[in-house]
């Protein structure tokens, strides 16, 4: 698979206290003249082709219809027209096998962050000390072992992201949708919680579908930058990243071009067709 050749691959029997999904890897996902809106109003219409492991980052103007994508993905919303596949298949409404991370903390208030983990276990039918281990072992992963028994009120905005992550691993999806995952943090937190997300894709090589709004963060997380037309979302343009990410790109003089060309196409986006 070309798209993960320069990425660290991590060998899942050397991983064993990590959560590599049974496949091993992502799965790949279709989208075919993929039509979506509400009430009769067109809000996306999309085609594109995602490869196993692959991190997709869509960029796009304000209302464009990024969401809709990720919720239509989620199996949240029918299409009008078109179809999503994941490895093949027809997304279905709650598919397990793909789980959004939303941008506001979607965590039980009156849980702990391990009973929060512990909630798509036993969907997954895991129950007492295996959840309980398991749970530990996510959140171990993103950071927080030592948060276990703390409510999502006594954890930090941050702390709270990366609760919502471990719960969404604990889903062992093939496609993890994360919708603007981190634009409600302040800046370090949001680069640790980018940094985060590289480690944790490094280690289950999940096919990620990411909306943001911040260029950078495009840049550093996407194999592929994906940018959309005004509503309805239609793909203007498709930006491959080329890997390993040298941690001083953003000061190379190609970086900045290419930075600045896709502030310019978000501020005069072209208007998408029907
Ligand atoms: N539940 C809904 N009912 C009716 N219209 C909706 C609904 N959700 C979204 N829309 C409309 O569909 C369009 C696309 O919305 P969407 O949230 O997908 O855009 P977005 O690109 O994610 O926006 P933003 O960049 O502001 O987060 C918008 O015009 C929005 O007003």
């Amino acid at each position: 698979m070309t798209i993960t050749k320069n990425r660290t691959k991590v060998d899942a029997k050397a991983t064993s206290d990590i959560h590599v999904h049974e496949s091993g890897a992502g799965a790949a996902v279709s989208l075919r003249r993929l039509q979506l809106g509400y009430g009769g109003n067109v809000a996306a219409n999309v085609t594109l082709d995602i490869e196993p492991g692959e991190v997709v980052v869509f960029l796009g103007p304000s209302g464009c219809g990024k969401s809709t994508i990720l919720r239509a993905m989620a199996g949240l919303l029918p299409p009008i027209a078109g179809e999503a596949t994941v490895n093949g298949k027809a997304i279905a409404g709650n598919d397990a096998r793909c789980a959004m991370v939303f941008q506001e903390d979607a965590l039980f208030p009156w849980r702990t962050a391990l009973k929060n983990v512990q909630f798509p276990l036993k969907l997954r039918g895991l129950r007492g000390n295996d959840s309980t281990k398991a749970a530990t072992r996510y959140l171990e992963q993103v950071g927080l072992g030592k948060y276990l028994d703390h409510l999502p009120s006594h954890l930090s905005g941050g702390m709270r992201q990366r609760v919502q992550l471990a719960r969404t691993l604990a889903c062992e999806p093939q496609v993890m949708l994360m919708d603007e995952p981190f634009g409600a943090l302040d800046a370090q937190t949001r680069l640790d919680m980018q940094q985060l997300l590289i480690s944790v894709w490094e280690q289950t090589q999940m096919t990620i579908l990411f909306v943001t709004h911040d260029v950078d963060e495009a840049l550093l997380l996407a194999d592929r930058v994906v940018l959309l037309t005004h509503r309805p979302a239609t793909v203007a343009d498709v930006i491959t990243i080329e890997k390993p990410r040298d941690p001083e790109a953003q000061f190379q003089e190609s970086y900045q071009r290419r930075r600045q060309s896709i502030l310019e196409f978000l501020g005069h986006s072209p208007v998408g067709t029907h």
